[in-house]
């Protein structure tokens, strides 16, 4: 039987003191780094904060309608590449993630599994977190709209609005669908009131609710958008931000008589608070420390406004016009950016948990590893795009470029170097590659990698790292150091100072691809002879800052990526791949990623649909 290959292709393509890393998830105590150039971070970042200020970020709080897949682990995995490169650039950063409990239609999920909504939100949250370690993500707060200090906040909120005369009750009658909790516009559905996104029908449905003056709030938000254009991100999303926007804003109700599940209103308790109106308020709620009183003003002092909300496209709505109107309202800053990317697909379409059509990440990481995963997403899909998921290509890409060109090329070097040099370096690397250029354009390749990083060009930026692995490997096989060895006298001195190079360009790569692999980027520097701790200090300085070696911040430069790092007599360990080859075994891939049933039979007409829809 001919093997069933997925045709796996993608669609579209300060001064500061650091944490270590992971501290969350050791019990190490903290230790402080201070920064040896305040200034560079500031100067390089576009969503930059003012020196000294924190770094904000946030994914969406996940719906806990059910457990988390790839598309939610794929946001999350971007933000942690981000969280982790602002830290390297020397940025105090409070990456924000959690979940979002309360509804409609987590309250139908928790009778569905035979339990009550807070049983049903603690398992689910706790899924989200088991993930998250997994998938070596360094949140440093997790949120959940269950937590007391979120309602606290939440009502604070809603008092704030509703002082500033923006709340009111009226009846409404509209489209509603459960599963993206929002009345919709009877244009944008589909035949028979279907929502373009979860294809299910919309139920019609009139009641008496609190509503959010938006309409107010037209001319402020033109004015936002037109003041600051990269408000919303990628470029080509404003367009659409800017269309709902002039098409007219019309008031949302933000309050639901028949769902118990939920924030009660204040003074009304017979009508809980829309899920929207409470979750966002989560990335607020979020900053507000635990030994403090949970109030607007500490949360807001602890970090606010967000440098950057990293969201999927689905939700941008609520995020550029909703999100700001309510901001203004209360009278607090706007987030500085917005970025909504594209949707992971299968077969074409949104993976999402009402569908049901989604790639588990768990088996994911299981069979290939977390670095695998990680690299593959943000390497595949250009960020801000769609991106379809292919096994193939996943194996074919994560084996080409993790296990050859970096992993291969540190191997075989550590091979050389231990046959010939007894596992020690023989010179400095800045000896080694004095008046060689090579080092030139390992330099040239890192600065093009921080660039993109910076754009938030996450695939640029893990192709310009592989590019320092492609010209390594180059570099390899053109001075063939294993014939020089066997010249003996000066060659083998020149093929000993080669290996150091080609050792100093994997430690360069180590650190620049650490935002995308942090457990590989841990495996090749054990490689080269340091210890776990060297390597956080490393990783807990701005490795970016371009500084002399000879500064009294010395122990903190074996991250620096400017070359130098490697000093002679270091002893490397003894070599040992730092990543293994993955072998093709596409039966048994298939059966790895759960691909949901209706979906399949339903795929082709559901596709259309979504296609139709624009969704
Ligand atoms: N297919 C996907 N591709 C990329 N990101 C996704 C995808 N699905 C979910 N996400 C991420 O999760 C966010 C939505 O979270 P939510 O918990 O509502 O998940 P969902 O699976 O889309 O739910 P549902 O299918 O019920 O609408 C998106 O804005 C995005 O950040
Ligand atoms: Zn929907």
């Amino acid at each position: 039987m001919a093997a069933r290959m997925n045709t796996l292709s993608l669609l579209n393509p300060s001064h500061v003191s650091l944490r270590p890393r992971d501290y969350r998830f050791s019990h190490r105590p903290l230790r402080f780094y201070t920064s040896p150039n305040p200034n560079r971070g500031a100067l390089f970042c576009t969503c930059s904060t003012t020196n000294g200020e924190s770094f904000v970020l946030t994914t969406p709080l996940y719906y806990v309608n059910a457990p988390p897949h790839m598309g939610s682990a794929y946001t999350t995995i971007a933000a942690d590449a981000i969280a982790r490169f602002q830290r390297l650039l020397g940025k105090k950063v409070i990456f924000i993630t959690g979940t979002d409990e309360h509804g409609e239609k987590i309250a139908a999920a928790a009778m569905a599994q035979g339990s009550i909504p807070l049983d049903h939100c603690n398992l689910i949250s706790q899924a989200y977190k088991t993930l998250w370690k997994d998938l070596d993500i360094s949140y440093d707060k997790f949120i959940r709209t269950t937590d007391s200090k979120h309602e606290a906040i939440v009502k604070e909120f809603y008092s704030r609005v509703l002082a500033k005369g923006d709340i009111y009750q009226a009846d409404y009658e509209g489209l509603y669908c459960v599963n993206c909790e929002e009345y919709k516009d009877e244009k944008e559905l589909l035949e028979n009131n279907c929502c373009p996104v979860h294809l299910k029908p919309c139920d019609s449905r009139k009641e008496e609710n609190y509503f959010f003056a938006l309409s107010k709030y037209q001319k402020s938000l033109e004015e936002a958008l037109n003041k600051n254009p990269n408000f919303v991100q990628p470029s080509f999303r404003l367009n659409e931000v800017q269309s709902w926007v002039k098409g007219g804003l019309r008031d949302f109700s933000i309050s639901r008589a028949s769902v118990d599940w939920g924030i009660p209103i204040p003074n009304d308790r017979s009508q809980t608070i829309y899920v929207w109106f409470d979750a966002l308020l989560g990335y607020i709620s979020a900053l507000s420390d635990e030994q403090e009183q949970p109030d607007l003003l500490n949360a807001v002092s602890s970090g606010w406004p967000a440098a950057l909300h990293l969201i999927g496209k689905d939700i941008l709505r609520f995020h550029a016009v909703y999100w700001p109107a309510m901001l203004m309202s209360a009278g607090l800053s706007l987030p500085k950016m917005v970025f909504g990317h594209g949707f992971l697909t299968k077969d074409g379409m949104k993976m999402g948990k009402s569908l049901g059509n989604t790639l588990e990440p768990n088996e994911l990481v299981h069979r290939f590893g977390t670095d695998a995963v990680r690299y593959f997403f943000l390497r595949e899909v250009e960020f801000g795009s769609d991106g379809d998921y292919s096994e193939e290509r996943f194996i074919n890409i994560v084996n080409a470029h993790l296990a050859n060109t970096i992993g291969n090329l540190l191997n075989r070097t550590l091979g050389l170097l231990k046959k010939n040099c007894q596992s020690t370096l023989v010179v400095d690397s800045t000896t080694a590659a004095e008046g060689n250029e090579f080092k030139d354009n390992v330099e040239k390749l890192v600065d093009k990698a921080r660039m993109h990083y910076e754009n938030l060009s996450l695939s640029s930026a893990c192709e310009a790292v592989l590019e320092i692995g492609n010209v390594g490997n180059f570099y390899m096989d053109e001075r063939a150091p294993w014939s020089l060895f066997k010249q003996g006298g000066t060659a083998s001195e020149a093929a000993a100072k080669d290996l150091v190079i080609i050792l100093e360009t994997a430690r360069i790569i180590a650190i620049a691809l650490l935002p995308v692999t942090p457990s590989l980027s841990w495996r090749i520097y054990e490689q080269l002879g340091y210890s776990r701790d060297q390597f956080d200090a490393a990783t807990w300085v701005s490795f970016f800052f371009h500084t002399d070696a000879s500064t009294t911040h010395h122990q903190h430069l074996m991250g620096d990526t400017k070359w130098g790092g490697l000093k002679g007599g270091q002893v490397m360990a003894q070599p040992k791949p730092v990543f293994a080859r993955i072998e093709n075994q596409t039966e048994d891939v298939d059966k790895g990623v759960a691909v949901g049933k209706t979906m399949k039979s339903k795929g082709k007409k559901m596709k259309q649909a979504q296609q139709v829809a624009g969704a």
